[in-house]
């Protein structure tokens, strides 16, 4: 393997290996994924907009890209490391390799890392700023440069749609928040025959208004939730209104919108073998997550929001629900891509609220008739 880039940490730690890959000196917050597969839809998802992500699988590309893993069409994550880039891809439906897809998107990758070392550094020491840089550069100039990098915090303008629109169904009609949305959200409101109007991110609550919703979902996203402070107006007034489902991002968005706060994680949860608990039934699902802030617990005692899931690797809060408003969350992905599908059923539950909602009006008319 070719010695012809770097990767460097805030700190200056540094790791030598080969470029895959778009050839650009790209920095990011350098985070790791523990997924043993679905790179495509982790390279894809654009919550990883500004991050480079290790992946700890020692392998990958070993079955390409193909037309339908992507999670969004224009990848936004800043890089990605791995121990072993796989040239010749064996899958039926591959389409192109690792190095192929990353050169057509501008994105900059390095193989040959030993992935485990980085992983038990940032576990150890938190996630931190990244670089990939020559070889020649020296270590002292690009941790300089780092230091002065702050991470933007407008990448969920960098990620949303600009333009809203419709994906056609005859079910529920649902107004989806677009934060920086996988389709694997889109596709469970297709499959459960949803009419759905994707908005941009900092539409108001009026404006939803004007759209009549059954229901409302806030869509994962990359970044700081607090820094989307216009979407946390709107949650606070819709929530009162129409049955919300939050998933990630959107759960976040919801925990700050009720008065509740939410802190950055020291290296966060990225993977797709995470258990959680159901605190009700006592039941615990294998999820897939992708999220690096987290809500603080003891922040929600003045809230109307409690507590329905937690992780059980952590103990942190992995679920929310409303106490007076049909409005609830997850800081997982129960879309899954990747990963398992064990919490599919929250689709399915957003969809019994939003027709619990349209039963309870039946009745007010009914009873404003007689
Ligand atoms: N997948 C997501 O929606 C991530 C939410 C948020 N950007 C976080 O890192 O915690």
């Amino acid at each position: 393997m070719k010695q012809n880039r770097k990767l460097v940490l805030e700190d200056g730690t540094f790791f030598v290996g080969e470029a895959i890959g778009s050839d650009v000196d790209q920095s990011g917050e350098v985070v790791f994924n523990t997924g043993m597969t679905g790179y495509q839809e982790i390279i894809t998802d654009p919550s990883y907009c500004g991050q480079i992500v290790t992946f700890t699988y020692p392998m990958i590309g070993n079955y390409g890209f193909n037309r339908d893993d992507y999670e969004t069409v224009k990848p936004s994550i800043h890089g990605v490391v791995v121990k072993e880039a796989n040239e010749y891809p064996s899958n039926f439906r591959n389409e192109e390799t690792l190095h192929e897809f990353l050169s057509a998107h501008g994105i900059p990758g390095i193989q040959g890392v030993d992935t485990r070392k980085l992983t038990k550094h940032i576990r150890k020491e938190g996630s931190m700023k990244g670089a990939f840089t020559s070889v020649e550069e020296p270590i002292e100039a690009v941790v300089a440069r780092l230091r002065d990098t702050s991470f933007s915090r407008n990448v969920v303008a960098r990620v949303s749609t600009i333009k809203p629109y419709v994906v056609p169904g005859r079910g529920h009609r649902v107004v989806l928040v677009d934060f920086g949305m996988k389709h694997g959200i889109l596709r469970e409101f297709t499959k459960r025959h949803c009419h759905v109007t994707v908005v941009p991110y900092n539409t108001s609550a009026e404006e939803i208004r004007r759209l009549n919703p059954d229901g409302v979902l806030l869509s994962n996203g990359p970044g700081d939730p607090k820094d989307v402070q216009e979407a946390i107006e709107m949650v606070r007034t819709i929530l009162e209104e129409y049955p919300t489902f939050g998933i990630c991002l959107g759960h976040q968005l919801i925990a700050l919108a009720c008065g509740a706060n939410t802190e950055k994680m020291k290296f966060g949860h990225r993977g797709s073998n995470h258990p959680v608990k159901h605190i009700e039934s006592g039941s615990v699902y294998m999820t897939s997550q992708n999220h690096g802030y987290a809500v603080v617990e003891s922040s929600l005692s003045h809230t109307q929001l409690e507590v329905t899931q937690y992780a059980l690797n952590d103990g942190t809060v992995e679920g929310l629900a409303h106490l007076v408003y049909p409005c609830f969350s997850a800081q997982y992905h129960p879309e899954s891509a990747p990963g398992p599908e064990d919490s599919n059923e929250l689709f399915d539950e957003f969809i019994e609220m939003m027709e619990e909602a349209k039963g309870r009006e039946k009745v007010l008319c009914q009873n404003v008739q007689i």
